[in-house]
């Protein structure tokens, strides 16, 4: 089993935490650049009809599967044998300077939405709900569910997951919210004239109320594809102890956070030799997670703005988006918003991350104190 090459990596060039090393001991905090990692990630597509991964080097998919959702904080014993955290009190204050907390900059977020529509966007896992070992446990609180629905009350909001559609649902439960699936490849919106010349991929649709609703489906046509490459990812790695994978209807996950590090090559090289067959998939990488996914220019960037089409909000001057997420994908998003200069992306993290968004918020909890900061702000600007 070799994953070695000269070649470089396409695709799994997950942005590791930033750590003091790596920035020369805090002095520049996080300059973005277009050519960074996250660029790579959405710009490479396949160019040979081998396949994405041909040209993996082993170093590449080690170090981007190992740098995937790090613990919250590095601890160190001290002298009194206290577990303490090891400079990251501070790395995260410096970090904080270009991310401040949505929460201390809350009044400014409300300045900038006056004579506006505040439009929610949430991801769901480790946004709404904190990351678990099995995803099928990963169930969000009575708190967060009660302040998701009374910030729904007030303002639109959807739901932006990789999870599959049914699948966030059935965590969440709220029926008036609107839900994007599948990184945004799956989305269920009210029924209005097709918001993009694509009548192959949207159609009627009625939800589990049986009211009518609009499904745009963007890799409809890869369905099949994604079901065949499932059940051979399942084939795959069975053998590798604590390997998990996810049907997500348009995305195949395949989870290694329970799979003894010294297989995670092992799993990356498996994952790589099914793709080989599958030239029109690529593959992204999550949260200790490896997504294949078909390859089409759909992200969950193109998912808010199409939501904020169909909900009739897309006017800039009118309408403030905001949208808080944790991960990788949902950075497409944050980069819409910041591009479009039109709202505002929120990155839920423990650790300095290089991001698109303008604001931080430390974990789920902070983020429910968010969303119970908006409807009390709501409420007393109603009186
Ligand atoms: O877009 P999201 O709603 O954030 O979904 C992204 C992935 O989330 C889930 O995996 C992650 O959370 C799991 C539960 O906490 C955790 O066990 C896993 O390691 C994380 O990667 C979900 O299972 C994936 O299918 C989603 O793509």
């Amino acid at each position: 089993m070799d994953l070695k090459s000269n070649h470089t990596a396409p695709v799994l060039t997950d942005p590791a935490p930033i750590s003091k090393s790596r920035l020369g001991g805090y002095p520049n905090l996080l300059p973005y650049s277009h050519t960074g990692a996250f660029s790579e990630l959405i710009l490479n597509i396949p160019k040979k009809k081998t396949g994405i991964l041909d040209d993996v080097r082993a170093c590449s998919w080690l170090d981007a599967m190992k740098a995937s959702s790090p613990p919250h904080r590095k601890m160190m014993k001290d002298s009194n044998n206290e577990l303490a955290p090891i400079d990251s009190d501070a790395a995260y204050r410096a970090w904080m300077l270009q991310y401040p907390s949505a929460l201390t900059s809350f009044e400014q977020i409300i300045n900038s939405a006056k004579g506006k529509r505040i439009a929610l966007f949430l991801d769901y896992d480790g946004t709404l709900s904190p990351i678990v070992d099995n995803p099928d446990s990963a169930f969000m609180s009575d708190a967060m569910r009660d302040a998701v629905e009374k910030v729904a009350k007030y303002f639109p909001t959807a739901i932006i997951s990789g999870r599959s559609r049914d699948k966030v649902y059935e965590f969440i439960g709220l029926k008036e919210l609107y839900y994007a699936g599948s990184h945004g490849m799956d989305i269920m919106s009210p029924v209005r004239q097709s918001v993009l010349d694509d009548h192959q991929n949207d159609i009627r649709s009625t939800d589990k109320e049986d009211k009518e609703v609009n499904l745009f489906q963007s890799a409809r046509e890869f369905l099949p594809m994604i079901d065949e490459v499932l059940k051979s990812l399942v084939e795959n790695t069975k053998d590798i102890k604590g390997v998990k994978v996810e049907n997500n209807k348009f995305v195949a996950a395949v989870h290694y956070r329970n799979v003894d590090e010294k297989y995670w090559q092992t799993v990356a090289q498996r994952v790589h030799d099914t793709m080989k067959l599958y030239p029109r998939l690529r593959l992204t990488h999550g949260r200790k997670v490896l997504e294949v996914r078909p390859v089409i220019n759909w992200d969950k960037g193109k998912a808010v703005m199409f939501l904020l089409e169909s909900l009739g909000l897309s006017n800039c001057n009118d309408v403030l988006p905001i949208y808080v997420g944790d991960d990788r994908t949902d950075e497409d998003a944050f980069k819409v918003l910041r591009e479009g200069n039109c709202g505002y992306g929120i990155l839920v993290s423990a650790v300095p991350k290089e991001s698109k968004a303008f604001f931080s918020l430390r974990d789920t909890s902070e983020v429910m104190e968010f969303l119970k900061y908006i409807v009390t702000w709501k409420q007393s600007s109603a009186l």
